[in-house]
């Protein structure tokens, strides 16, 4: 059966990456895109896009937008009892309310990177942290120059995986006059160019410096984690669910209604 997909944020970077992405998997077919300026029949405004949801009988809803477009979205797609995988970042309460209050209705999966390079980066940094002692913990970033939001979402999630293992006090950048604190991690950001997306978390202590990196080369990596998202989310019950719950097929660790 084909699992037909609403773009939202189609005539963006990411929303058209989606689009030629989806045309070529035979179980998918784009029926929909959404955007602020409808362009033609099948791309409608956001006040359309509950009803059209409906009308294009939509499976799951593929959003990368932007943060403040998140909590209509999440509301129409539970209205509408659609499944929705978001890859929207810079989120702030409202939207991740939204899409929590959404996944009591429909199933949800939200990541801040659907790179599988991103998953085994989170890993690797889970098992270097569990093997070194207090090392100094540092992120750097860098992203194309239209990137709107800083840090990165990724970034957060780095930052969220060490806070698994000890309490971090997270600095944004460093100026001033200023003794690096013991419990501190620093996140730094870059904007510069076409750059797709790179990710560094440098451990360090006294003589010796572990540096864990990433970097995506091309738009189609986050397209094709996003694609298998949707593909693996389309007819399971209402919940939120992890890009871990989709490229394991682990559903222990879901918090599914
Ligand atoms: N999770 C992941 O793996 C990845 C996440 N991202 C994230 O995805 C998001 C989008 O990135 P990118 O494609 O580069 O950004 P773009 O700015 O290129 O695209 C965003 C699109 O969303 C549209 N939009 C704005 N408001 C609405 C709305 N209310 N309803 C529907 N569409 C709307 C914009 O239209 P208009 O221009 O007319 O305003 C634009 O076309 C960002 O948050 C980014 O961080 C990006 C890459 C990977
Ligand atoms: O805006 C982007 O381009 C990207 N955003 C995501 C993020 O904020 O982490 C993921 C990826 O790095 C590309």
């Amino acid at each position: 059966m084909v699992t037909r997909l609403a773009l939202n944020g189609a005539t963006g970077r990411m929303g058209t990456t989606v689009r030629d992405a989806a045309g070529a998997r035979e179980a998918l077919s784009a029926v929909l895109g959404v955007a602020p300026e409808a362009d033609g029949e099948l791309v409608v405004t956001p006040t359309e896009r509950r009803d059209a949801l409906v009308a294009h009988d939509v499976d799951v809803v593929v959003d990368f937008s932007t943060a403040k477009a998140v909590p209509a979205l999440a509301q129409d797609c539970a209205d509408a009892e659609v499944a929705l995988v978001s890859g929207t970042t810079g989120l702030g309460d409202s939207a991740l309310d939204a899409i929590e209050a959404a996944s009591a209705e429909i199933p949800v999966v939200h990541a801040r990177n659907f790179s599988q390079g991103i998953v085994a980066l989170r890993r690797a940094l889970d098992a270097a942290l569990d093997a070194v002692g207090d090392y100094d913990i540092e992120v750097a970033e860098t992203h194309h120059r239209g990137k709107q939001d800083a840090p990165s979402g990724t970034a957060t999630t780095l930052v969220e995986t060490v806070t698994d293992h000890r309490t971090v006090e997270t600095v944004n950048g460093r100026a001033g006059t200023h003794v690096r604190g013991e419990t501190e991690v620093g996140v730094h950001s870059r904007r510069a160019g076409n750059v797709r997306g790179e990710h560094e978390v440098m451990l360090a202590d006294n003589d010796e410096v572990l540096r864990l990196c990433h970097r995506a080369e091309d738009r189609s990596v986050f397209a094709a984690g996003a694609l298998t998202a949707a593909d693996w989310l389309a007819g399971r019950d209402p919940g939120r669910y992890d890009i871990e719950d989709v490229l394991t097929g682990n559903e222990d660790d879901s918090d599914s209604q």
